[in-house]
């Protein structure tokens, strides 16, 4: 059964239809990623499959109990509200300080435990911020631009990061990017987003497809082909998702 499902999704704000029929499904530990131009309405996606966007039409349909982490695309904190990154993870409730020091660890950052929020650095943020999100032990991770405002290197490690907990705990990934070689390097499935799903698939069938050429050009083909890894293995997963599976079973509908 799929982590998610999303069926002829569609979003209106006022008179605007910002999503029109949208469907995609997650499964179990793969890394779908979504790329689309500014204004395609990959935030509002992720927005309605948490609640905070109403859906006009179409349903959202998690598996039975499924938890999930959500990292925004930017968190802006006050400056003048004083407040640690340890109790900035206990606010959802109901978080041991076991838990928030293991989702710190697991999220690269537990130097920054006694840190003021509002003096971490981008890259700082970023993994506090999915720290948060790894607190409830989520089945689905959901990453709207994670890497914004990161340099190069910064980045990379952050993919690296994300794939490597995919790899420990066994979630699944959903998430919006702009850096298209990288999509396509550490992506299992990519669905290209303009208001309506333009294309999905693997990330070679969607680098070739007449529309996300249309709408990126045909310029990640050689990045493709020099950033693309194996993803024919197998991985152990715990008890958050309960199940193996296999990365080259990459070609589920998302239409
Ligand atoms: N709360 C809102 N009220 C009205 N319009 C909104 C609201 N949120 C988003 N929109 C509009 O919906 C459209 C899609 O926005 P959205 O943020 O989902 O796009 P996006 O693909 O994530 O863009 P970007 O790549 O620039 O982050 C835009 O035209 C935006 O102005």
């Amino acid at each position: 059964m799929s982590l998610l499902n999303v069926e002829q999704l569609s979003v209106r704000y006022g008179a605007t239809e910002v999503l029109r029929d949208v469907s995609l499904s997650v499964e179990t530990g793969e890394i779908v990623t979504i790329v689309g131009p500014n204004g395609s309405g990959k935030t509002t996606l992720l927005r309605a499959i948490v609640g905070a966007a109403p859906a006009t039409a179409g349903r959202i349909m998690p598996a039975p109990g499924l938890r999930l982490g959500y990292v925004p695309q930017r968190l802006h904190v006050d400056p003048t509200l004083p407040i640690t990154v340890r109790r900035f993870l206990s606010l959802p409730g109901g978080a041991t300080r076991s838990d928030k020091a293991a989702a710190l660890a697991r999220a690269g950052a537990p130097e920054l435990a006694k840190r003021q929020m509002s003096q971490l650095s981008g890259g700082q943020l970023q993994r506090v911020l999915l720290a948060r999100a790894l607190v409830a032990r989520p089945q689905l991770l959901l990453l709207d631009e994670p890497t914004a405002g990161l340099d190069q290197p910064g980045s990379a490690a952050f993919y690296q990061l994300i794939d490597d907990v995919r790899r420990e705990t066994g979630c699944a990934v959903l998430m919006i990017s702009h850096e298209l070689h990288v999509v396509m390097a550490a992506s299992d499935r990519v669905i290209c987003l303009n208001g309506h799903v333009c294309c999905h698939g693997t990330p070679e069938h969607v680098s070739s497809a007449p529309e996300y050429q249309a709408l990126f050009g045909t310029g990640t083909g050689g990045a493709l082909a020099l950033y693309r890894h194996d993803h024919d293995h197998t991985h152990d997963l715990d008890d958050a998702c309960g199940a193996d599976h296999r990365h080259n079973d990459q070609t589920k509908a998302a239409e």
